[in-house]
């Protein structure tokens, strides 16, 4: 038995939920560029569940599931209340209230087909709300109740700030959802299955995933990406910044990735949405800066940016909190997380791999007293 380092090139489950073939990325079979041109956050909830794209009235009929059960349990604003003013980061806070949601949920535990499924609409209508009460809460403000006329998009912005959000950021926010609903076998989607597979329930994966989320060589990267351009400052400081890093061996964040070998098709969106926002906002250092960086990084080590580069300065420009960046890809990422979990539901089977054992072997057991 050998082991593949990091399980590089192998293949560990069928899906139709999402693939990447040739580097390009298709949600059941729609190339995502399409989908980023084109379809809400709430359709392409539907396509991931379902496996088809929603008539009209079946995206009524999830989005008004979905605005019905974005409110959270008062038991959970009491416990943000306990903690948020210290340094809790907020994907440790979310990590903690999903598991709490599962607390309050009666059929937490029925694994029935039509439970699963209404826990996967609580899930994916509550995550947001988690998260903006939290960024609000630690303020010491007050959360602000969604509203039932607006989708994801417009009622994460206007639940975190209170205020009626523009056109061009939701449509924006819109996009950067879409863009980051599912990725296939990705550390955190890899991580649901695992935990589901051994038939724990929905609020189990979906936090075992968020756990996943977290570290800085997935879903972290684009809070670890903001805190560089924070660093770099100016675009004329580039140069030498990212020259000393890769001096030092130190990985740049938001380069790289184990799949793609020409460039991630993601990016490009980002990109594109990055200069237009800066734009906007008459800011465009952020947006400057993570040009020469790129410039640079491709020429030194021709590694190409990921999803999450260019989603650090779009977030940013949308005025929106730092360390919230990558809560916000769990807000789309749950819609993936829920789709495999489903699917594994569906076909399960244990998954149990093997280790290549390189410890000590041989070894008897010495008393303690006689133990050096
Ligand atoms: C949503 C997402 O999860 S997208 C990924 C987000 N993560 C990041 O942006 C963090 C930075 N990137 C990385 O750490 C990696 O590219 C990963 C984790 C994305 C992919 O990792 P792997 O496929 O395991 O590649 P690995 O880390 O083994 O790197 C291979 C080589 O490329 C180098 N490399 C890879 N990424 C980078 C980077 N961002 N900056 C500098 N060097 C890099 C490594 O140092 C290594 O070099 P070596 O062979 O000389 O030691
Ligand atoms: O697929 C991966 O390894 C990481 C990634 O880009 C994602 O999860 O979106």
């Amino acid at each position: 038995m050998t082991a593949t380092r990091g399980l590089e090139g192998v293949v560990a489950t069928t899906s139709a939920v999402s693939s990447i073939i040739d580097d390009t990325l298709t949600y059941v079979g729609y190339n995502i560029d399409d989908l980023a041109d084109n379809a809400s956050f709430e359709e392409v909830i539907y396509l991931l569940w379902h496996g088809k794209l929603p008539a009209e009235e079946e995206l009524a009929q999830i989005k008004t599931q979905l605005a019905d059960n974005a409110g959270i349990p008062h038991q959970v604003i009491e416990h943000f209340k306990q903690y948020s003013i210290s340094e809790v980061h907020p994907m440790a806070a979310i990590r903690t209230a999903v598991s709490m949601l599962g607390l309050f949920d009666p059929e937490a535990d029925d694994m029935s087909k039509e439970a699963n499924y209404r826990k996967a609409i609580c899930l994916q209508a509550k995550l947001p709300t988690l998260v903006t009460a939290f960024s609000r809460i630690r303020k010491g403000l007050a959360p602000v109740e969604p509203r039932p006329d607006y989708g994801i998009a417009a009622n994460f912005l206007y639940t975190l700030t209170g205020e009626e959000p523009s056109h061009v950021a939701v449509e924006a926010f819109n996009k950067a959802l879409v863009l980051h609903a599912d990725h296939e076998l990705n550390a955190s989607t890899f991580t649901a299955r695992v935990c589901v597979a051994t038939l724990s329930d929905i609020y189990s994966g979906v936090t075992a995933a968020i756990g996943a989320l977290k570290g800085p060589l997935h879903g972290g990267a684009n809070e670890a990406v903001m805190k560089m351009l924070t660093e770099i400052g100016d675009v004329e400081n580039a140069e030498a910044y990212i020259q000393e890093k890769l001096s030092r061996k130190e990985k740049i964040m938001g380069f790289g990735h184990r799949v793609y070998q020409n460039g991630d098709p993601r990016a490009k969106h980002l990109r594109e949405m990055s200069q237009k926002l800066s734009n906007l906002t008459g800011e465009s250092k952020w947006y400057e800066m993570s040009l020469k960086v790129e410039e640079i990084v491709t020429s030194e080590k021709s590694l190409l940016p990921n999803v999450d580069f260019y989603s650090a300065s779009v977030y940013h420009s949308l005025g929106i909190d730092h360390d919230l960046f990558t809560p916000i890809f769990a807000v789309s990422r749950v819609s993936g997380w829920l789709a495999h979990i489903l699917e594994q539901y569906e076909n399960n089977r244990l998954i149990r791999p093997r280790a290549d054992y390189i410890g000590p072997d041989k070894q008897r057991y010495i008393p303690i007293e006689e133990r050096s």
